[in-house]
């Protein structure tokens, strides 16, 4: 098991601070890095795959600076960029074999593993298909098959979840689920609910800043109280939308049934219900230095 530790690591782009003051410690785990666009996860990422260099900061493996690791580094790591390319006419094996070649992994080892691979990812039946033929989430499963054939301890996942169905979701955390038992995995995404039930700790990241992290119970403990239910007219919807985070909203006969997350009562028949990751996502991202939440 290796322990992956970043303190105070910094990424300035120029004018910008892309990642700011990131302190944490990985072992193994699913860990679900949650942040809107251009918080800072692809280039957070890029770092700890050794791809960028930090302005400042340290990032160690088992107590090794990354970039003294050089290759043996690179041996431990899986990457799945945000955008992959795919070759279209490579079938599934073709184009897995050909990236073992890329990753020098010996020709008897790679095949084997390869074929590994599309059963565990559920591809076996349709390797020999063109990935010009394959849906979004069957390319992202290559994705992550090509990611793994390092039997890599430190999988990187930049938004694996992107633009897949829901039966592909559910899939895809099953084999997230069974990946982390062995080794660091880190995903991506500003869709709460592709690491609701999978991530073993939520990092919210925002400007740059890990803002929060924990159990996905203790993020939610956070906002517990801070989530309200009202009804109110139609006409009223548009007010409090303006003045406070609705994180939801639902047609009721000729009501609408709000969810507000706020940390005050926002109107005077307000209930506070059990808040959701959706609401402390909201909270930390949107509430918190975000919309003024003034006594109506
Ligand atoms: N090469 C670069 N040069 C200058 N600024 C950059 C560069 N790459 C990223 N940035 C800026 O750094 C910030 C963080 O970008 P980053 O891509 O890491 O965010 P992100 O959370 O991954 O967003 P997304 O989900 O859109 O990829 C953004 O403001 C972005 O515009």
């Amino acid at each position: 098991m290796h322990e992956l530790n970043l303190v105070d690591v910094q990424k300035r782009y120029k004018e910008k601070d892309a990642v700011i003051g990131f302190t944490f410690t990985f072992t193994n785990g699913v860990y679900g890095l949650l942040g809107e666009n251009g918080a800072g996860k692809t280039t957070l990422m890029r770092l700890i795959c050794g791809i960028l260099q930090p302005t400042n900061g340290s990032i160690t493996c088992d107590n090794i600076r990354i970039s003294d690791m050089g290759a043996e580094y690179r041996q431990l790591l899986g990457y799945l960029p945000q955008n992959f390319g795919y070759y279209g006419d490579f079938t599934a094996v073709r184009f897995l074999n050909y990236m073992a070649a890329l990753k020098a992994l010996p020709r008897d080892y790679a095949k084997g593993r390869v074929e590994e691979l599309l059963e565990l990812v559920d591809l076996k039946d349709v390797k020999n298909k063109k990935l010009k033929t394959y849906s979004g989430g069957m390319l992202q499963r290559i994705g992550i098959a090509q990611a793994l054939l390092n039997e890599a301890d430190i999988l990187i996942l930049d938004e694996p979840t992107a633009g897949l169905d829901p039966k592909e979701r559910v899939r895809f955390r099953n084999i997230i689920s069974s990946l982390g038992k062995k080794r660091i995995v880190l995903l991506s995404t500003h869709i709460v609910s592709d690491i609701e039930y999978i991530a073993d700790c939520i990092l919210m990241m925002k400007n740059g800043e890990l803002i929060r992290q924990g159990t996905e119970n203790e993020v939610i403990a956070d906002v517990q109280g801070y989530v309200w239910k009202c009804v109110v007219p139609e006409c009223e919807v548009q007010g409090l939308n303006e003045k406070y985070v609705v994180s939801n909203l639902r047609n009721s006969g000729e009501n609408v049934e709000l969810r507000i997350v706020s940390d005050i009562q926002p109107m005077k028949n307000a209930e506070i219900t059990e808040a959701t990751l959706e609401d402390a996502y909201l909270y930390y991202t949107q509430v918190l230095g975000g919309k003024n939440n003034a006594v109506v």
